[in-house]
């Protein structure tokens, strides 16, 4: 049997139990640079334990819909954002913690621009871009330990449209 979860536009309501969305949307905080640049202040909360935050690159293959979810993964000792380098949009998924696996995941498609972070031991898929390039700066934990718990699913469950 075959669980299919439909995905839907991201918002920063549905995705608030899960983490924050990152982007350029409604009144900025403050225009800066002589009113060249609007700035949106402190969008994610970020968390690190026993290490720093770093920033990386990510340069990921794209995934075609539907996509089949066999494995998702969260990260116990930081949180995790990714914002894209490109306009695409790409896939989220994440999911409550039930008893220490992941409950019923749910899907959402940013929109352009839009960028993620995960809070600290979020249950999510990896990285899935839907277009080239996937090009991705990722702020995390950089310390000691694998900071990763990864949980593969004994069904099939399907992403799609
Ligand atoms: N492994 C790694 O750095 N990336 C994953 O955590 C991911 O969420 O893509
Ligand atoms: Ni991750």
């Amino acid at each position: 049997m075959t669980d299919i979860i439909y995905i839907q536009p991201l918002t920063a309501a549905s995705f608030a139990p899960f983490g924050d969305v990152i982007e350029a949307s409604g009144h900025p905080d403050r225009m800066i640079n002589a009113g060249m640049c609007r700035r949106f202040d402190d969008c994610a909360q970020l968390s690190f334990a026993d290490g720093r935050a770093g920033i990386s690159v990510f340069d990921a293959k794209v995934r075609k819909l539907p996509m089949t979810l066999d494995l998702m993964e969260r990260h116990p000792d930081g949180s995790q954002a990714f914002l894209p380098m490109t306009q695409n949009p790409f896939l989220v998924v994440v999911a409550p913690d039930e008893d220490g696996i992941p409950g019923r995941p749910v899907a959402f498609e940013t929109q352009p621009g839009q960028g993620v972070n995960y809070h600290r031991n979020v249950w999510h898929g990896v990285l899935a871009p839907l277009y080239e390039p996937g090009l991705f700066a990722v702020v995390d934990r950089v310390g000691a330990g694998a900071n990763l718990e990864e949980h593969r699913f004994a069904h099939d469950i399907t992403i799609m449209k």
